[in-house]
C-alpha cells in the first residue's frame, strides 16, 4: 500500500472517531476541551510552517489572534455583518497584519524577528486594552456575532465539527503544500539561505510566506474563538497566549503531525491545570526549556524514533520508479558567442581589495579555469558573479542582460548555477530532495495550486528528472539516503547534481576537487569533460593543477584580487607573471599533494 493511501485510510478513520465523539456526551466541558484543542490546532499548524519548516521564532502571534478575534467581533457588532464573511476577514485581516510586520522584519537576519513580534504582541495587548472606545477593554465586546446555518446558531457540537472540518481542511492543504517545491523551499531556507538562493529561492520572499501563513491560521483562532464565546476581552491577549502557540509547535515537532500533538497534549494540560494559574504559567515555561533542549525533535521525533525501531515499515520510502532515458539538459544558451562579460569589477573590505578592477569574459560552451594563489580573490570572484557579494563598482552582462546587483535567486534562474567550497547541502534531507531543490524554479506549480494538489504530475516529472540527473552522476542508489550522512567525495558530487538540476547555461565551481582523493579527482575530469559536451559552460575554481589543465580551455589567473595573466593552459603555465605569482607565495611553483596528484596553493 503506499504512504499516500495509508495516510487518507488513516485520515478517514480519525475524522470518523473524532466526529463520533461529541455524539457520546452532552458535558459542555468535555465539548469546550474538544473545541479548543481544533482551534489550537489550526492556529499551531500555521505556527509550524514558520517555526517547525523555516526555523523562524515569534513571540507575538497573540497579536496575530487579536487581529482576526477583533475583527470579527468588530463586524459583526459594529457594522452588522453576517458572520461568515466576518469569519473570512478575520483570516484575511490577519495575513495583511502578517505581511506588514514580516516585511520589515524578515529583511534582517537572527533574532530580530522574535524582538519584533514581541514587540507587536506588546503593542497589540496596550491597544486593545487602553483604546476603550474601539476595544472596550477588559469590559470587552459583547453580542459577537457565532456562526450559523440556516440561521440556527451553532450548539458546543455543531462547534466542534466544525473545528474538525476546518482542521481536517487545513491538514490536508498544508500536507499537500509541504510535500511539494513549498515544503522543501521552506526547509532550504531553514537549513542553508545561500544554498537555496543558488537554486533560485527567495529566501527573504519564503520567509515572508511562512510568517502570512501562521498569521492567518491564527487569525481564524481568534476569530473561532470570539465567535463561539460571542464575547472577546483585552484579556485572550497575553504575553501567555504567544508562549502556549510557540510551545504548541515545539513540544509537537516540526513534522505535519507535530502541531496535532502538540494541540491535544497542551490544551488537555491546559484545561487540568487551568485551576492554578500560577502552577500553569510555571509549567508552561519548564515545557518550553524541556521542548528546546531535550526533544529537538518534539513528540513527533519522539515517535518517529520510537516507530523506526518498532515497526519501520510505517515509515518506508515511497518506491521509486525504474530504468529512465539518459538525462539531457535542458534550457541551453541561445546561441551567443560569450555567455558572460563583467568589466571592472572591484570590491573592497576595508584594506583589503579581493577584486581589483577585474574584467572577464565567459564564452559559451568552453570550460575555464580560475586560478591563484591563496587569497588571490577568487572565491570572491565567484560570489560576485553569482550575485552573493554585491560589488562596490563594474558591470556584469550575463545571457545578453545585466545582471549587476541582482539578488543570488534572480541570477541562479536566469541560469547560472553553482557549488561551494565548503559544501552547502541541505544536510537533513534526502538525497533526491536535494536535487529536486535544485529543480525548485523549473517546477511549474503555483502557491495555491499546490495547496488543492494540483502539482502532481509536475512533481512526478521533476521526481524523474531529480532520478536522472542522480543517475549521470552515479548516485542513483544513494536517492534516499540523508544527504549529510553520505561520505564526503560524495557529497560533493551530489552538490554537483544540485547544481546540474538548476538548469545552468553556465555552471561555476567553487574547488570541486578539494577534499577528493586521486580516483575521485579522475572521475571529477570525467564529469566535468561530460557536462561541457552537454553544452554547459563551466568556470571552475582549482588547486589541482593535473585537473585545471586537463579540462580547461582558458585559464585565467589572478593575483591581490587582479587579473595578471589568462590565455590556453600551456601559455599561462609559461607565463612569467604567473610563475612569479606562485613563488612569490610559496617559494615554489609545484608541490605534490598528500594523494600524489600536483597541487598549487
Ligand atoms: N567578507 C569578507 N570580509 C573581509 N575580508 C574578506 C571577506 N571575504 C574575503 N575577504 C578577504 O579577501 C581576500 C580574498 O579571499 P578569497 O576567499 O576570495 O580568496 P581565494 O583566492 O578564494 O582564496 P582560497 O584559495 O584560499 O580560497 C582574503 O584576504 C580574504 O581574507
Amino acid at each position: 500500500m503506499t504512504g499516500e493511501r495509508k495516510h487518507y485510510i488513516g485520515l478517514t478513520l480519525f475524522v470518523a472517531l473524532a466526529a463520533v465523539v461529541p455524539l457520546s456526551t452532552d458535558n459542555d466541558f468535555y465539548l469546550r476541551v474538544l473545541f479548543l484543542i481544533g482551534v489550537n490546532y489550526i492556529a499551531a499548524a500555521g505556527m509550524n510552517v514558520l517555526v517547525g519548516y523555516t526555523g523562524q521564532k515569534s513571540l507575538g502571534h497573540a497579536g496575530l489572534f487579536a487581529v482576526g478575534a477583533y475583527t470579527t467581533a468588530l463586524l459583526t457588532t459594529r457594522w452588522g455583518w453576517n458572520p461568515w464573511p466576518a469569519f473570512a476577514a478575520a483570516g484575511v485581516m490577519a495575513g495583511l497584519f502578517g505581511i506588514v510586520i514580516a516585511l520589515p522584519a524578515l529583511r534582517v537576519k537572527g533574532p530580530a524577528l522574535a524582538m519584533v513580534t514581541i514587540g507587536f504582541g506588546i503593542v497589540v495587548e496596550k491597544i486593545v486594552s487602553e483604546w476603550q472606545d474601539v476595544f472596550a477593554g477588559q469590559q470587552g465586546i459583547y453580542g459577537v456575532l457565532p456562526l450559523s446555518l440556516g440561521g440556527a446558531m451553532f450548539s458546543s457540537k455543531h462547534w466542534v465539527w466544525f473545528v474538525l472540518l476546518l482542521g481536517v481542511t487545513l491538514h490536508v492543504m498544508l500536507r499537500l503544500l509541504l510535500r511539494g517545491r513549498f515544503g522543501r523551499a521552506f526547509m532550504a531556507v531553514n537549513t542553508a539561505e545561500v544554498a537555496a538562493e543558488s537554486v533560485g529561492i527567495s529566501v527573504y520572499r519564503f520567509k515572508v510566506l511562512a510568517f502570512v501563513i501562521s498569521a492567518v491560521t491564527c487569525g481564524l483562532a481568534g476569530a473561532l474563538i470570539a465567535q463561539q464565546n460571542q464575547y472577546i476581552n483585552s484579556d485572550f491577549i497575553t504575553f501567555n497566549l504567544s508562549v502556549f502557540i510557540l510551545l504548541m509547535v515545539l513540544f509537537g515537532g516540526p513534522s505535519i503531525y507535530g502541531p496535532l500533538l502538540g494541540a491535544v497534549v497542551l490544551t488537555l494540560l491546559d484545561a487540568f491545570l487551568s485551576r492554578w494559574p500560577s502552577v500553569q504559567h510555571f509549567t508552561y515555561g519548564a515545557l518550553l526549556l524541556f521542548a528546546l533542549y531535550a526533544m529537538p525533535d518534539g513528540l513527533a521525533g519522539f515517535l518517529r524514533k520510537i516507530s523506526r525501531k518498532w515497526a519501520p515499515s510505517l515509515l518506508s520510502p515511497e518506491p521509486l520508479p525504474g530504468q529512465l532515458a539518459p538525462w539531457r539538459p535542458r534550457g541551453q544558451g541561445n546561441g551567443e558567442e560569450m555567455l558572460l562579460e563583467a568589466e571592472g569589477l572591484y570590491k573592497a573590505y576595508g584594506g583589503v581589495v579581493p577584486t581589483n578592477n577585474v574584467d572577464i569574459r565567459i564564452r559559451a560552451g568552453h570550460v575555464h579555469s580560475l586560478i591563484g594563489p591563496n587569497g588571490a580573490g577568487k572565491t570572491t570572484l565567484l560570489n560576485i558573479l553569482s550575485g552573493i557579494v554585491p560589488p562596490d563598482r563594474g558591470k556584469i552582462r550575463f545571457g545578453g542582460g545585466d545582471v549587476t546587483g541582482l539578488p543570488p535567486h534572480r541570477i541562479a534562474r536566469a541560469g547560472l548555477g553553482r557549488t561551494f567550497q565548503n559544501l552547502k547541502l541541505f544536510t537533513g534531507m534526502s538525497v533526491l530532495d536535494n536535487v529536486k531543490l535544485g529543480l525548485h524554479a523549473n517546477i511549474p506549480t503555483g502557491f495555491f495550486g499546490s495547496l488543492v494538489g494540483s502539482g502532481g504530475q509536475a512533481e512526478k516529472a521533476a521526481r524523474d528528472e531529480a532520478l536522472q540527473i542522480l543517475d549521470a552522476l552515479g548516485l542513483r542508489d544513494k536517492a534516499q539516503e540523508i544527504a549529510g550522512s553520505l561520505p564526503y567525495g560524495v557529497q560533493r558530487r551530489l552538490e554537483l547534481a544540485r547544481a546540474l538540476a538548476t538548469h545552468p547555461r553556465l555552471l561555476l565551481l567553487d574547488e570541486p576537487a578539494a577534499g577528493l582523493n586521486p580516483q575521485e579527482t579522475q572521475e571529477l575530469v570525467q564529469v566535468i569533460l561530460r557536462i561541457r559536451d552537454m553544452g554547459i559552460t563551466v568556470l571552475l575554481i582549482e588547486h589541482h593543477m593535473d585537473l585545471v589543465m586537463a579540462v580547461s580551455d582558458h585559464v585565467i589567473v589572478l593575483d591581490y584580487g587582479q587579473k595578471i595573466a589568462e590565455g590556453t593552459p600551456e601559455q599561462v603555465q609559461n607565463d612569467p607573471r604567473v610563475i612569479a605569482a606562485y613563488l612569490g607565495a610559496e617559494d615554489t611553483m609545484e608541490q605534490e599533494d598528500e594523494e600524489g596528484g600536483v597541487y598549487v596553493p
